[in-house]
């Protein structure tokens, strides 16, 4: 029998929590399936809004629940999570169809016991008029759990930032973010490429950095002939700005390291206005493919691209390069509010063991640079330990460099409630000279 709507959301729900799979690539295997796009968006919205709200949907079912909140089945578990999400998050299905949907799909995956559960819990959830508040003393459990987000994170902004900065920062991780891209100075100017949007029906508003735009009505863009013609490039603010930072002048030499699809590289190369050389590395020899795509539809000349694996010290490239860019392997946390998934599969352990990984690669990288060359550190992390705690520990490996300041911070940050980016962090350093150990 045809599978309804909730009943594929539920299949990805369950993939995504259970069997490891990334919600992002289930949704593009299901956008490639010819469904319709309105159905699409419904599943998008509901698996999204899900795995965004998780902790606080089983803190509203564990509050209601008769059983055990471990013993219930886990599918079973996903049914009424959806469930109560459309209840509090969507306004468009009424309660009474919610429950007798999600009886239906308990019918399905449940047995009679489970099908009375799901009948009871909902009725009994679905009479309160509003959001069932969180009633937890502790008020970093309390945040974490209205919020949903890891206790570990919550707790490092409440006590190394403040309470407010804390629950800002969680309510801008759980709205959605805009759909940013670059305009590709090689290719257009800013005032054509506009003109050329606006004609084509999107609308845009602008950003702190003037070639970089957020569409506010961005369906189809991808499909436009101003995108196969390679007019601009799908990139968040923060990441476009690592590239304006590091502003390499026309004709050096810049090497990046982990450089993978390619949008940090391409930027750099319009900056550079394609002269000089950006050598554009990365371990994983398929994604090579993806740089080397992007570059030729946005008419970069001045990339040549290499599989090399960062961990590796490459003695080809000892004293080459005026600059390089070490966009580093991270946990991706600062990403939770374009992939929620992230808040569920990294943790603390995971990011120290990133750290070890990101030091490693900096500990070659000083060797590539050239003396006064810059070497610019990024991730889309926003923990100290793979960022500030990184640093420290290679500045006092390596005396020969120190910190040049990046907006008059050491370590500069971006974060989605301050400046309406992806979350993510940056250093830049100077190699003052070479080491005479
Ligand atoms: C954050 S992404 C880079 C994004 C890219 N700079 C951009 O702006 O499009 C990190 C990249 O590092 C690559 N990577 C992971 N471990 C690596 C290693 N040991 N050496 C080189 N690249 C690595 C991954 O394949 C991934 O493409």
């Amino acid at each position: 029998m045809k599978k309804t709507t909730r009943e594929k959301a539920l299949l990805i729900l369950n993939d995504v929590f259970y069997k490891g799979a990334f919600l992002e690539e289930q949704l593009e295997i299901l956008k490639q399936s010819k469904l319709d796009n309105r159905d699409y968006t419904f599943i998008r919205e509901i698996t999204t809004g899900v795995v965004r709200n998780r902790t606080y949907l089983d803190y509203v079912i564990k509050t209601n629940s008769k059983i055990k909140f471990n013993k219930i089945h886990k599918i079973i578990l996903t049914i009424l999570e959806m469930a109560i999400y459309q209840m509090f998050f969507l306004d468009r299905v009424p309660n009474y169809s919610i429950v007798s949907e999600s009886v239906e799909l308990a019918k399905i995956y449940g047995n009679r016991g489970s099908v009375g559960f799901v009948n009871g819990i909902l009725r009994a959830i679905s009479k309160n008029n509003e959001m069932p508040q969180v009633k937890i003393k502790d008020s970093i459990d309390n945040l974490s759990t209205y919020y949903s987000h890891p206790k570990f994170y919550t707790d490092f902004f409440y006590n190394n930032y403040s309470e407010d900065f804390a629950k800002k920062l969680l309510k801008a991780n759980n709205q959605i973010p805009p759909f940013t891209i670059r305009i590709n100075t090689i290719k257009t100017d800013r005032e054509s490429f506009i003109k050329k949007l606006l004609e084509e029906g999107f609308s845009y508003e602008e950003t702190p950095y003037k070639f970089a735009l957020n569409i506010k009505n961005p369906e189809g863009i991808i499909d436009s002939l101003l995108f196969k013609e390679g007019y601009f490039y799908v990139q968040d603010l923060a990441s476009i700005l690592v590239s304006v930072y590091l502003n390499p002048t026309p004709n050096s030499q810049v090497l990046d390291l982990c450089a993978a699809p390619g949008g940090k590289s391409t930027h750099l190369s319009a900056l550079m206005g394609n002269t000089g050389q950006i050598v554009a590395c990365d371990k994983n020899k398929a994604k090579i493919n993806i740089i080397k795509s992007n570059a030729s539809r946005l008419g970069v000349t001045n990339i040549i691209t290499k599989v090399n694996d960062a961990q590796v010290n490459n003695d080809n490239f000892v004293n080459k390069f005026d600059y390089c860019l070490v966009d580093a392997p991270c946990s991706a946390i600062g990403l939770y509010r374009k992939k929620p998934d992230i808040k569920w599969n990294k943790d603390i352990a995971d990011i120290k063991q990133l750290s070890e990984i990101q030091l490693e690669i900096l500990e070659n990288a000083k060797n590539y640079i050239k003396t006064g060359g810059i070497l610019l550190y990024s991730t889309c992390s926003v923990s100290k330990i793979e960022n500030e705690d990184v640093i420290t520990q290679f500045l006092k490996n390596n005396s020969n460099f120190v910190i040049k300041k990046i907006e008059n911070k050491d370590t500069y940050k971006m974060f989605p409630h301050i400046n309406n980016s992806d979350g993510f962090s940056m250093t830049m350093l100077v190699k003052n000279s070479q080491r005479l150990s």
